[in-house]
């Protein structure tokens, strides 16, 4: 094997070449197999070394890229195992799956929704997901976006194997059927209609990803997120649109046991008990649990610390219930009273009403009466 020196100088990049000798008998091996492992072996390499960019759009149509640095890994990602393995053999299929896609006709992309409150590791996903592929991320602020027209224009400037990003999307962007968007364009003046027409919407943006955009690049993933998944269009909901919800949720005794690792490089510890009972019975993110972990570099005092965090919690809650079952025996009685002067209400109408009919009744045998002593009289 030998490098070439001679390679046109001047600054410009060097080409390195290289010279494989192989026995004649070898030659169908080396041509068919052999070659053809060392440029796909050597293509992993340079995927696995290029370091990572994060492209914003900071202005309306255009990318500015900064370098992600994001130290997420699918290791450090507090989530159950199961879940986990999921996603990774999900990713994992779709990076095999080129000829696939192409044998079946549809755009080589895949989406993936995260929902989840605050904290509970949407970011720090899609971080891992972009380590794991080696693929850039474009975080797109739709509210950024003035128009369709300049959506469309980010999009086509975006490389293959890249992940989009749309974070919040609940709140980012107006979720109006498609239906509401026709039904308000047609009650308005053309140039209001033209205006409208160019407005960024979701209809505009699914469209365009599942349209010209997904057939015009390769090895695409799309991940939107939300704190909401109850809010949603239902147009992002359809079966087919996203490929796989992911439901990031609170901190469980598994994901615990793997912030406790990342930050203190511990398996097992005398608090682990404790924490996890109390881990079982409060609501904390993940977020709250690395931010106590990380706090002090002192094992015992950051496990001590959490501790009490954790029974700070479970006193809110049980004052936090507490309060709860009194307004609920509150409005109880309010109920009961109420129900009760109903009741007595319903009683007096009924009263009234059978007095009413008896004089009535009366009256009738009054009336009779003087028919009857008119008749025999
Ligand atoms: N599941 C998790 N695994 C590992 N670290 C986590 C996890 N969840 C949260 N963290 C830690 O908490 C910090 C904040 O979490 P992250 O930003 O990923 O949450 P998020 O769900 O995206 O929140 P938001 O909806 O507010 O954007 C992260 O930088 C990370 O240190």
């Amino acid at each position: 094997v030998s490098g070439d020196p001679n390679n046109g100088g001047g600054g410009a990049r060097e080409i390195r070449s290289y010279e494989v000798s192989f026995n004649k008998r070898h030659k169908e091996k080396a041509l068919k197999e052999y070659l053809p492992f060392i440029v796909a072996t050597a293509k992993a390499i340079k995927d696995q070394e290029r370091s990572l960019s994060i492209y914003m759009n900071e202005r309306y149509d255009e990318w500015s890229p900064i370098g992600l640095q994001h130290p997420s890994t699918f290791d450090t990602l507090a989530m159950d195992h199961k879940q986990k393995q999921s996603i990774v053999d999900d990713l994992n299929r779709f990076i095999k799956r080129k000829d696939y896609y192409r044998r079946i006709g549809k755009a080589w992309k895949r989406g993936y929704l995260l929902y989840g409150p605050p904290g509970t590791g949407k970011s720090s996903l899609i971080a891992a997901i972009a380590n794991h592929l080696r693929f850039d991320i474009y975080d797109l602020e739709l509210t950024g976006v003035d128009s369709n027209s300049d959506l469309r224009r980010l999009l086509v400037g975006m490389t293959n194997r890249s992940i989009l990003v749309v974070e919040d999307i609940d709140c980012t962007i107006e979720l109006k059927q498609r239906e509401e968007e026709d039904e308000e364009q047609s009650k308005s003046s053309s140039t209001e209609k033209k205006k409208a027409e160019d407005k960024v919407t979701l209809s505009g943006l699914l469209n365009f990803v599942d349209g010209l955009w997904s057939t015009s690049g390769e090895e695409r993933i799309l991940i939107f997120t939300t704190n909401y998944k109850e809010r949603l269009d239902p147009a992002l909901l359809r079966p087919g649109r996203m490929d796989m919800h992911i439901h990031m949720g609170y901190c469980t005794t598994e994901a615990f046991r793997i912030l406790a690792n990342n930050y203190h490089s511990i398996d097992y510890h005398v608090t682990y008990p404790e924490i996890e009972a109390l881990i079982e019975e409060v609501t904390v993110t993940p977020a709250e649990v690395a931010e106590v972990l990380m706090r002090n570099d002192n094992t015992d005092v950051a496990l001590h610390d959490l501790v009490e965090l954790l029974k700070l919690k479970k006193k809110d809650a049980i004052e936090i219930e507490g309060k709860q079952a009194e307004e609920k025996k509150d409005a109880n009685e309010i109920k009961t009273q109420s129900m009760q002067v109903d009741e007595k209400k319903i009683v007096d109408e009924i009263k009234t009403e059978s007095v009413q009919v008896e004089k009535k009744d009366d009256k009738k045998v009054v009336v009779k009466n003087d028919f009857t002593e008119n008749g025999s009289g």
